[in-house]
C-alpha cells in the first residue's frame, strides 16, 4: 500500500467467464453509492485471467482503490494472481459466512467469486457480506501482520 486507500472506490475486473456478473455486481454496487472502476473485459473473447487479477490487484495495493472484487470462472485462478501483489489479501467465496469472515478476520481487501460456481443472487449476497464486515481487530491484527511478514 502506497497511501491510504480512497474510501469510496472499488475496482471490478475479470477474465471472459463472468462479464454478464461483473456488470451485475457493479450496477449493484454503483446503486449503494460505491464509486465503480470497472477495468473489464467488456468483450467476451477468451481472455487471461492471470492478466485481470494483477491489474485489479495494482489499483488496490497503490490505494487508488479501497477495494477489489474479481472473477473468473471458478474465482480460483484470477485469486491466485492477485494475491501475488504485494499488500493484497484476497479470498474466493462461494458463500457469504467466508465472505464476511475474510473481512472479521483476514481484512481482506479483495473478493473473488466464480461466475461458473454461483448465481447472480448468492454473487449479490456474496458482495454485501464482504463490503458490510469489518474487520475485528485485536488478535486478527497480529495474525494479518504476520501474513505481512511473509511478503518479505
Ligand atoms: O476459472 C478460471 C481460472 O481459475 C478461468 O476462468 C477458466 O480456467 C477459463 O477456462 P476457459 O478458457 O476454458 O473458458
Amino acid at each position: 500500500m502506497t497511501g491510504q486507500p480512497n474510501p469510496n472506490r472499488i475496482v471490478l475486473s475479470s477474465d471472459h467467464t463472468a462479464i454478464p456478473l461483473r456488470q451485475a455486481i457493479a450496477a449493484h454496487i454503483a446503486a449503494q453509492g460505491w464509486v465503480v472502476i470497472d477495468i473489464g473485459p467488456r468483450t467476451p473473447e477468451s481472455t487471461h485471467y492471470p492478466e485481470h487479477g494483477k491489474a485489479a490487484a495494482r489499483l488496490v495495493a497503490s490505494g487508488d482503490c479501497r477495494f477489489g472484487i474479481i472473477l473468473c470462472g471458478t474465482g480460483q485462478g484470477i485469486m491466485m494472481a492477485a494475491n501475488k501483489v504485494k499488500g493484497i489479501r484476497c479470498g474466493a467465496c462461494a458463500d457469504t459466512f467466508s465472505a464476511r469472515m475474510i473481512r472479521q478476520h483476514n481484512d481482506a481487501n479483495m473478493l473473488s467469486i466464480g461466475a461458473r460456481v454461483v448465481g447472480e443472487g448468492l454473487a449479490l449476497d456474496i458482495v454485501d457480506a464482504f463490503l458490510t464486515a469489518q474487520f475485528e481487530g485485536g488478535r486478527h491484527a497480529t495474525r494479518v501482520a504476520m501474513i505481512g511478514a511473509l511478503e518479505g
